[in-house]
């Protein structure tokens, strides 16, 4: 059992209650990890003594980032239609067709090198845990290929069947399919399944298809997260509270009611919020208000949705700078939101903080202060830590427990 030091620490943000504020902050601070684990935090002067060290000269160091939505597998461009809505083009869901058209064409060889690719980057960013949905396949040989795919990245998939309703195929055909045969074989592969919930889109879908769909997976095992209240007023988070869902993601238009009963729900384990800010700006829309969920109790999340149609990016940081300057929230707000929120919209406890026993997945920037994420934005601070003796591993997270 080797323990490395890491010193040098100008501000470690733990989330543990044992250091000050809600950050868990300790300043001038070292960490210790053993068999890749955080095995004590605190002030450098306190330091135990170790086998191995390396010092970061005054750097922050926060909890790798935890992207908790991302639709990393698939093939083609969109950038034409990122470049139509200059002109004034509303995202409607129209161009998954596009998407979907070029993933089937593609080679399983293909998407996996892209969809790794696209995880390199973001752990080039700080985040060391990701989750990857299907969704891009909408038929039960590709939505399986695509999990495969993801399998190799993450253990943290998401069966993503009821996306659209694929060009051609009839509504109740297709529901029948994602809830039958394909989300027979896409289970065993997936830890999530999730829905499109969107009934003032004609691709998406609406309140009793979406809990059609999410009660089958519920009963094939599967934990549940929702697309929701994402183009408009819809019932998609309150579906999300009433069916015990993980999380429900964009929540840009949600009525007084919605607010109320995530607030209520909030108390008892209850849906986190994963706000995508990136989406809204990349479909030019308004952006989420964050202040009125967190100033209700509620957990919220940041994630990228990187995908090739509504947010071509794996930064965590752009997140962290477009929740701050632009939806209300405080900067300590956003760093938990983007790692410790995120976990727990994964349910999961071993990642987005850093007390003892955490796994050891650290982000290190170049700056004093976590504050700096807000502060320079664009600007590439951001980098997980490698530690000596864990190798390179895109992203090593053991198989989680199931969800439920
Ligand atoms: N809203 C639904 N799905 C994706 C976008 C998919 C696409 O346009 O390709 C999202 O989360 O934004
Ligand atoms: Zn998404």
């Amino acid at each position: 059992m080797t323990a490395h030091l890491v010193t040098g620490i100008g501000e470690l943000v733990t989330f543990d209650p044992q250091h000050p504020g809600p950050l868990g902050v300790a300043e001038d601070a070292a960490l210790v990890v053993v068999d890749g684990h955080v095995a004590w935090t605190g002030p450098r002067a306190a330091a135990p003594a170790a086998d191995t060290h390396q010092d970061l000269d005054g750097a922050a160091v926060l909890p790798g980032f935890v992207d908790s939505h991302t639709h990393l597998v698939f093939a083609g461009d969109r950038s034409a239609e990122f470049e139509a809505r200059s002109a004034g083009l509303r995202y409607t869901g129209g161009g998954i067709a596009t998407t979907v058209a070029a993933t089937r064409a593609a080679s399983t060889d293909r998407l996996t090198a892209r969809a790794r690719a696209l995880a390199a980057e973001a752990r080039r960013q700080g985040t060391t845990t990701i989750e990857v949905k299907s969704g891009y396949g909408l038929d039960v040989p590709t939505e399986e290929r695509l999990l495969r795919v993801a399998r190799t990245i993450t253990p943290e998939t998401t069966f993503l069947g009821a996306h659209v309703v694929p060009d051609g195929v009839d509504r109740s055909d297709y529901l029948a399919l994602v809830t039958g045969p394909m989300l027979a074989a896409c289970a065993p592969l997936a830890r999530w399944a999730d829905v499109f919930c969107e009934p003032g889109s004609p691709v998406a879908f609406d309140e009793d298809e979406s809990r059609t769909v999410l009660a089958a997976a519920a009963a094939a095992g599967l934990g549940l997260r929702v697309h929701g209240n994402q183009l408009g007023p819809g019932p998609g988070a309150r579906l999300a509270v009433e069916l015990g869902a993980a999380s429900v993601d964009h929540a840009t238009h949600l009525s007084d009611g919605d607010v109320a009963g995530l607030a209520d729900a909030a108390a008892h384990g209850g849906p986190v919020v994963t706000l995508l800010p990136g989406v809204e700006l990349s479909t030019r829309s308004p952006f989420p208000d964050a202040r009125r969920l967190l100033d209700a109790g509620i957990e919220v999340a940041l994630a990228t949705d990187c995908n090739p149609g509504t947010c071509y990016s794996t930064s965590m940081p752009l997140m962290v700078a477009l929740a701050v300057s632009l939806m209300g929230m405080t900067t300590g707000e956003a760093v938990r939101a983007a790692t410790l929120a995120g976990a727990r919209a994964l349910r999961r406890d071993d990642v987005g903080h850093l007390r003892v026993g955490a796994r050891a997945d650290l982000c290190v920037l170049d700056a004093p202060s976590h504050r700096h994420l807000a502060y320079r934005p664009g600007v590439p601070l951001a980098r997980t830590l490698e530690l000596p003796g864990r190798g390179h591993v895109e992203h090593p997270s053991p198989a989680p427990s199931p969800p439920r």
